[in-house]
Parts: C-alpha cells; structure tokens; sequence
C-alpha cells in the first residue's frame, strides 16, 4: 500500500469503535507474566505489532532479539534477559540503533549484567553475556530521558535478592507510564513504596502472583478518534473498552478536548464523544503525556486554535525526531510548528485559510502516530497520507476502523 487518500465525510458521523488494545499496558503484563514463569491468563492482549514481537520474542529461544521499532520491547525485553541470566544479542531496526539506552545498561550493569555494545557506546545492538547479582540495592537513575529505563528496572527488581531503591533525578517525565507499570505490579502483589515527593521507588525482593489480568484499550489510540470528531462538522462516536479510573496517562485527551471541542460522557461501555464550542487559544505541558502531541498539534492547527507546548524535549528520540517531523508537515497544510523557546516551548499557529489546500501528501517519517494524526485532517479537506503501514506499530485496525466513518482510498 503505497498511500492513502482520506476524503471529507459525506454525512453526519455515527459510530461505535472498538478500540485495539493498549501496547503499554500489554508489553508490561507479557513481562511480569513471563516472570511468573508464564503462569497468568492474560486477556485482550494487543495486535499491536510492538506487543506482538514481544510475545514472540518472549517464547523464542533464538540467540537474536529483533524488536524492529518497538522502544519498550527493546528496554524492557533489555532488563528481563538480563536479569534472567539470557545470553541475547538485542537489536532493532536502524531508527532504534539511535534511539539512546545507556542509562538502562548502566543500571543493569551497576545490578550485575555483563552487557556490550556491538557498534556504539551507548546504543543497540547490545550483547547481554550473563548476570552475577552485585549486591547493590540502590541506584540512582536520570527521570528526564525515557521512563522506558524506570519502568523496565522496576519490573525486574522483586527479582533481586535484597529488591531495589531507585532515586530518579532531574524532572520526570511519562510519569504516569511509571504509574502504570507500579500498579500492574501491584496487580499481581507486589507492595512497592513511590515517594513522589522525593521521587523514591522502592520495590522489596518478592515473587510475582499469577493473576489474571484484563488489558484496557488504548487510550493514545483514542486520542485520533478524539480528534476526528473535533474536526468534524457532525460527529458522535462511541469508543469501546477504555475506562474513567484507566492506568494509561493519556487518558489525560479527555481534559485536553474539552478546550478543542469534544466532550466525553462514560458510558458502560467506554465513552462516548459529543461536539461542543472550542476555545481560541490553550497552553499544554506534555511532560506526562508526549504520545498525544502529535494529535493535539494537528488538530488545532486545522481547526484554528492557537496552541502552545511544553514538555515534548522526548519527542526528539521516538520513532522519529517528531519536532521535525511534525514541522515539515505542518509547513504542507499552511501552519506552523515555532520554536519559542530552544527545546522548550513550541507553538501551533494554526492554517489561515483551508480553502486553498490541494490534498497535500503527508510523509510518515515510519512514525504511526505521525500517519495517525494527520489522518483526521482528511474530515476538513482530503488529505494523502504515505506509507499508511506504519500504523501496525500500535493500532493495525487502524484504516479499518477509519472507513466506518468516512471513505478512504488507495492511492
Ligand atoms: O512505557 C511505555 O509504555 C511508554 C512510555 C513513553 O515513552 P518515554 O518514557 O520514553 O517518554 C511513551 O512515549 C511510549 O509510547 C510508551
Ligand atoms: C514512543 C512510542 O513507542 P516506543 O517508545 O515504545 O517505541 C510511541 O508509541 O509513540
């Protein structure tokens, strides 16, 4: 499938979607399922390929680890192997070969790995050579890169024979993907301690309890569906499987589009998303939710709301560097990603007049969320958008799910 044309909807949307699975949630219940010697009834496990390969990768005793593009397979599969003394050669594709990961390696080396870098310090290909226990029973660990690093050590630390303190310094960020992963634990009986005031984890040595274990739908994949119905004239859609009290920080969408037009009702079922007035103007710090920067960026900038961000300093190590990314393609639709304030503070300053815009062609930099989130422009003006695979990374149904409400073709 070389591109996709997404076409204005013809009528008033009406639908009902069952939302793919949360990777997040899923790659952490592989992991502690895997710990409890694969003893859990795992259910609603995600198609998403990030988890999929975590599942193979999981049951596969080849030497090589291939995660592809998958940054918590990669981290989380990482500290796993290490701990459980696997001799593995972890790699990906040439995206995650740039994607930094020395603070993990540094933490499981401080721990007892024997791990080498096969090309350069600091980033895969690793080479895990065993695991001799140090002793050690605190660490400290920057919190200001990737939580990834946070939340694939604390998985593996009821492990250790004394457990583990982890003191995260600089500003966290993902916080609530910590969360996620602490209560997932808890889950399946774990008693950890988090002093967020002084940003301490403890996690004492204890067996994980088999349990079984639902996974929520995905809340980031929410988050495109959010933005469907703020740019279309007529919409109600009802989204199928999410929560109010959910585990996922980007449940935080519903907050955010209640300035960019979209109320959210819980249903029994999931939630339901309604239309109502937009405001001219928001500032948003996404230090806790960067996955859905991309979404509320587009969005306002088709639907003319002035936006400022803060806290998107990881956007730059995702599956692209997605500041450029999402600046290139802004540029294409006649708005604008600026720089304010260096690595700080952006704006959106939204598209002046849509009438003038010829379907323009959006280039996915092998980033979902940038195919994801541009996609919704297509309920304004057609939009093209490039290499649509790339969406199997977190949500595979995606285009499926997409012609329920409005008609979309190969091109
Ligand atoms: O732990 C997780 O499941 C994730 C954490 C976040 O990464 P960072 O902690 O690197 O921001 C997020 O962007 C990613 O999509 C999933
Ligand atoms: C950043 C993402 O994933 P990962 O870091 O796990 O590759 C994402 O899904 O947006």
């Amino acid at each position: 499938m070389k591109s996709i044309l997404v076409n204005p909807p013809k009528q008033p949307i009406r639908a009902e979607i069952q939302l793919a699975a949360s990777k997040s949630e899923c790659n952490r219940a592989l992991i502690i399922n895997a710990l409890t010697g694969f003893k859990c009834e795992l259910t609603n496990i995600s198609e998403a390929r990030d988890s999929q390969t975590m599942l193979r990768l999981l049951n596969s005793s080849d030497q090589v680890a291939d995660v592809i593009d998958a940054g918590t397979t990669m981290r989380f599969l990482t500290a796993y192997f290490a701990v459980t003394n696997q001799q593995k050669t972890m790699t990906g594709t040439a995206r995650m070969c740039e994607r930094p990961i020395g603070i993990l390696v540094d933490a499981l080396r401080f721990l007892g790995a024997d791990i080498s870098y096969e090309k350069e310090e600091g980033y895969p290909p690793l080479k895990l050579n065993g695991f001799t226990y140090s002793g050690n029973r605190e660490i400290k660990m920057r919190g200001d890169v990737s939580s990834q690093y946070i939340s694939a050590l604390l998985m593996i630390a009821p492990e250790l024979p004394s457990g583990l303190t982890i003191q995260l310094e600089g500003e966290v960020g993902s916080r609530p993907y910590i969360e996620m992963t602490l209560n997932q634990m808890a889950h399946f009986g774990i008693d950890y301690q988090a002093d967020w005031q002084k940003n301490t984890l403890f996690i004492p040595p204890m067996k994980y309890q088999p349990q079984p274990y639902a996974i929520e739908s995905d809340w980031s994949g929410a988050s495109y569906w959010y933005s469907i119905v703020a740019l279309a004239e007529d919409a109600e859609v009802e989204l199928l499987g999410l929560k109010k009290n959910s585990l996922q920080g980007d449940s935080a969408i519903v907050n955010i589009m209640k300035h960019l037009g979209v109320e959210s009702t819980f249903t029994e079922r999931g939630v339901l998303l309604t239309k109502i007035p937009a405001a001219a103007s928001i500032g948003w710090d996404f230090t806790d939710c960067p996955d859905l920067a991309q979404t509320v960026a587009v969005c306002c900038a088709v639907k003319g709301i002035r936006l400022s961000l803060t806290g998107v300093e990881s956007l730059k190590i995702k599956e692209t560097d997605r500041i450029f990314a999402l600046q290139q393609e802004l540029k294409k639709l006649g708005a604008e990603l600026k720089e304010i304030e260096k690595d700080h503070l952006y704006e959106v300053h939204a598209i002046q007049d849509p009438g003038v815009i010829q379907s323009p062609s959006i280039h996915t930099y092998d980033d979902h969320r940038m195919a994801m989130a541009f996609a919704p422009v297509g309920m304004v003006f057609p939009v093209v958008i490039e290499e649509p695979g790339v969406v199997v990374k977190s949500y595979p149904g995606y285009w499926k799910d997409l012609a329920k409400v409005t008609s979309w073709e190969e091109i």
